[in-house]
Order: C-alpha cells, then structure tokens, then sequence
C-alpha cells in the first residue's frame, strides 16, 4: 500500500487534473463523500439522536482551506442524506481558497446552519465532531488562534463525550514527518485521501491519528507520480507476495549456506541469538564464526543446528558462503575496525552489516542540516566513506554514528534521510525503530506497520539480522530479504504478543518465525 507525504499530495493535487484530466473539484468530491461512507462505516447517523438528545448533529469544524472545503462537501452529502449536520467556520473567510468558497456558496444555497466559530455554543448536541481546520496545508506553528479553537474542542469533547474525527490529518500534524505541533489533539479516527499519509505512521503523529481510514479520491493517482520516490507499507500483502513456495526437492545445499561473524569476550549471546534465527527461517547450513577464545562457551550453548568455527582463519571461514552477516557482539575494542575491513576486503558475496561492524565503520557521510530544514533533498547528505553493496541494519543510536547527527534530528528526518542514505550508499539501510524502515538503492522505502511494545528487549536486533541472514542464504534479493525479515521479525513477535503483553524473548521470536512463514504461504 503507498503511503503519501504532503510533497506526493499537493504533486498529485497539480498533476492529476494536468494529466488525467480530473479536476481537483471532483478530487474534492470524492474525497468529501470517503469522509461520509467513513462515518456510516462507524455510526448509524440516523440515531444519533439515542446518544443524548433528539437535536444531535454531526459538526464540521472547517477552516478556510481546500482541508475544510472537504468538510463542506461531506455537510452537503450528509444533508442529501437527511442527516442533521452544523457548520462553524474557523479563520478568515474573505482569505479562503477558491474552492473553499465554491463549497461554501453552495451550502449557503441549500440552507445549511453555518456559525463562525466564535458565534458556535451548541456543543451540548454535538454527536460526532469532524476537523477540517487544516490538513496538508499546515505552515510552521500552530497559531495561538487555533491552539485556542483546538483546546476549546478537547474541552467540550471532554465534557459531552462525542467522537472527533480528522480530515486527512489531524490539524498541527505535519503529514511528512509526523512531528506534531504544540496544541495538535488526539483523534478518533482520520480520514486520510488517496493512501495513508506518511505523519499518520511515524510517532508522535501515528499516536494522535487514531484509527486511519483511506478514502479514494476516484482517479488512478498513482499514474502521475512517475519518477517520484515512493513510499510503501509493510504489510502481510507484500510479504505474501515476496515469498515463495520451496521446491519439493529443496535440500540443504538449496537452501544456502550462511555464515554469521560475532561475539566477544563479553558478548556471547548476540552471535548466537543471530546464528540461531538464520536456522529458524530456513537457511540450509549456518556457521557461526567467533573468536578462539570464546569457541567452547557458544558450542556448549548453542542449537546443535549451527556449525561453530574461529574466526582467526578467516579466509578459510568465508569460502562457500551463500551470505556473510556481520556485528553481533563482535565488540568494540581497537583491533575490530580492522578485522571488520579485512573481512570487506576478502568477501565479495552478499553482506548483512549490523551492530558492531556498523561501529567499526565510523562516520561513512555528513548531513547538511541546512539544506535538511529547507527541504532540499539533492544537498541533505555527501557520502565520506564507499561501503560495498550490502544491507545495514542500525538502530538509531548506530544510525547516528554512522551519519555524524543527534538522534533527535534523525527523529525529525527519519524516512529522508533513510532514503537519502540508502540512495547515495547503494546499500540496502534496515532503519530499526519504531516504526522500522526499509530504504532500497532506488529510493523506495518501505514503512513496517505491525510489531508491538513487547520487542523492546534485548536481542531482538540480532534475531532480525540472522532472519534476514537466512533469507538471503535461500537466493532472496537483499532487497527482498530485508522488506521480507522485517515482516516475519515483527509478525512472529505480533504472534507472541497475542498471549503476551511483553516477556516473550528474541528467542520465542526466532522459534516462532516458521509459523509466519506458513501464515504466509497459506499453509
Ligand atoms: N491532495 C489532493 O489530491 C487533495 C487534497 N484535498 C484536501 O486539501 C487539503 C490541503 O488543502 P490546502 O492546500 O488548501 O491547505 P489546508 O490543509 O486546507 O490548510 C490551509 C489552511 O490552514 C491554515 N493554516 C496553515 N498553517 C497554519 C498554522 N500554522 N496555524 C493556523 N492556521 C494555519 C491556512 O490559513 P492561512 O494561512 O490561509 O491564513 C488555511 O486556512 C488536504 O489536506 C486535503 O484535505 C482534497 O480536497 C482532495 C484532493
Ligand atoms: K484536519
């Protein structure tokens, strides 16, 4: 499923009627009617009267923008309906859009009850309110006028209980980079236009959004994005898709051979909880090479499956090896920048880098944050260091490292400089977080929609590099892999997390994956 940032939007509200010849009024229009079936979809508008009174309405809070344009048409269909609906107009109406005041001209005529906001005291019967102060149009702050007009709605909510509603994103929430503006409420439910909009994935936004409801907009959009870099959700629809049925003859030697690299003196877990998940999501054979010293304590500990070995001839270690998975708790002492390099310079087949060898790697780019507040994405980020084609899976912290910027910029930033990154490095970046990324060479990123609070222990990280690990050893695209690891990471957690809150461990995951993958292929 795409997923829109307010850039894609306003692209497709130019282009669409430039090429598909639909106008943006009839756009409007549909986009207007989606918020009505989405109210149906959820209330019998007919009793709204049982909530409380016999004059309940559904309100329309409406700026003076095409956001609360929108909100004039869903009053209109709604009214057609025979469903009591009230308007209050919030801002300037002398200042409103052209389609604003088309919509507004055409209530008028049809004798809707239209109140400005300051004139509007009739909460006591207001049954469901829908905001349609703003939506993509949204410019820096909130101003005061507003946050007041937003505080006085969470009063009322408060104090008469109805439903509050978006239209298309919640007022104050930036639809990019889901930051929310001091003053933004939390919803219900939003009604979001075309595809989902990318702020209603990403925290804080995802939190305030409610539960997101896609309304077409009634013309092939996606026809129009051309060349844009797109943005797609990770969901059991894409997984289904990119796995395959095993052929009934598939033997180990089909199945790939994979090598995990890892472990320490202090870190013997890491390693093998990696090792332990390639077995688990199907790789034919897995070695798992550690230092010399530490070879006994993992044989004694690990799943018989997997073939131990050191890495101190580890020319011999990487021949025959279908993917190299490198990092976890290899440790972060002077000598492992080195060992990381001269296993980059010995290895040429498919690579998964992860934790410590992410360290190892130091800064490998810089970001201009100018040209990241300014939007100019062509400037945002210069490469320092070449890597090899390979997929990275940092969390934050090592994201930060890698790329020299706070955390907090990162937060802001996330899926530009996801994208930006992987599109400078061709490399294959897994941005672990909440939510965890994709961004493919091409620019594509992928967004997971699913995982719980319960992965938030640790281990998980390393489960998700032997997952991906796993699938690559089996002739997956790197690519493929990461989108694919990702999903059955977070879907076996998902499984879990059905019976427990949180407690499961990184190795429940791995020994769950073999059931998501069957959910996936039907079985
Ligand atoms: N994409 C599509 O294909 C389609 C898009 N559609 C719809 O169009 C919407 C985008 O409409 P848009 O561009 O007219 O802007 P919009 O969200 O109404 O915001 C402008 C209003 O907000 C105000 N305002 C701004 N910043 C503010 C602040 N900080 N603090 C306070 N106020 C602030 C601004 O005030 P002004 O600056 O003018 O005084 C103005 O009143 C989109 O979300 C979707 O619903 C659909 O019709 C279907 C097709
Ligand atoms: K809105």
């Amino acid at each position: 499923m795409n997923i829109l940032t307010t850039e894609d939007a306003r692209f497709i509200d130019r282009e669409v009627p430039k090429q598909l010849g639909v106008s943006l009024e009839i756009l409007m229009e549909n986009a207007g009617r989606g918020i009505v079936d989405a109210l149906w979809g959820q209330y019998d508008l007919f009793s709204l009267d049982n909530a409380r009174s016999i004059n309940s309405f559904v309100l329309f809070i409406c700026g003076t923008g095409n956001n609360g344009a929108d909100g004039l048409v869903a009053a209109r269909h709604l009214m057609e309906q025979g469903v009591p609906v009230q308007i209050v107009l919030v801002g300037d109406t002398s200042k409103c859009s052209d389609l604003f005041a088309l919509q507004l001209e055409r209530c008028e005529a049809m004798g809707c009850i239209i109140d400005m906001y300051d004139e509007f005291n009739d909460w006591s019967n207001v049954a469901v309110a829908v905001e349609g102060i703003m939506g993509t149009g949204l410019t820096g702050k909130l101003r005061d006028l507003t946050v007041d007009v937003l505080h006085d709605i969470d009063t009322m909510r408060s104090q008469y209980n109805f439903d509050l509603w978006a239209i298309d994103v919640p007022a104050g929430l930036d639809a990019t980079t889901g930051q929310i503006a001091e003053g933004t409420l939390a919803y219900d439910y939003t009604v979001t236009f075309g595809a989902i909009k990318q702020g209603l994935l990403l925290y804080p936004g995802k939190a305030v959004g409610g539960i997101a409801v896609v309304a077409p907009l009634g013309a092939p959009w996606q026809k129009v994005l051309g060349d844009r870099d797109i943005t797609v959700t990770i969901d059991s629809n894409l997984a289904e898709k990119l796995i395959n049925y095993r052929i009934p003859m598939a033997h180990k030697g089909v199945n790939g051979n994979a090598l995990i690299i890892g472990g320490s003196n202090d870190m013997i877990g890491a390693p093998i909880l990696a090792a332990e998940a390639a077995v688990h999501s199907g790789a034919g054979k897995v070695t798992l090479g550690v230092p010399e010293v530490i070879k006994p304590v993992v044989q004694g500990r690990i799943i018989p499956e997997v073939m131990v070995t050191s890495t101190e001839a580890h020319k011999a270690m990487l021949e025959g090896r279908q993917v190299v998975a490198m990092g976890p708790g290899l440790g972060r002492t002077s000598d492992i920048p080195d060992f990381v390099d001269s296993i980059l310079d010995s290895y040429e087949g498919p690579l998964v880098l992860d934790a410590d060898a992410l360290y190892a790697l130091g800064h490998v780019g810089s970001v201009d944050k100018d040209a990241l507040r300014d939007g100019e994405i062509e400037s945002i980020y210069a490469v320092e260091r070449d890597l090899p084609y390979c997929v990275m899976t940092p969390h934050l912290g090592e994201f930060s490292r890698l790329i020299d910027l706070p955390i907090k910029w990162i937060e802001r930033h996330y899926i530009t400089l996801a994208r930006e990154f992987a599109k400078k490095h061709q490399v294959v970046l897994v941005l672990k977080g909440i939510p965890s990324v994709v961004a493919l060479p091409d620019g594509t990123v992928y967004v997971n929609t699913i995982g719980n609070a319960g992965m938030g222990s640790g281990g998980m990280g390393d489960v998700l590099t032997g997952v991906i690990a796993g699938f690559i050893s089996q002739g997956y695209s790197l690519q493929d892999s990461a989108v694919l690891g990702v999903y059955v990471h977070s879907r076996s957690a998902d499984i879990l997390n059905d019976t427990k809150a949180w407690g499961y461990t990184p190795s429940d995951v791995s020994t769950s994956l073999g059931c998501v993958i069957s959910e996936l292929l039907g079985e």
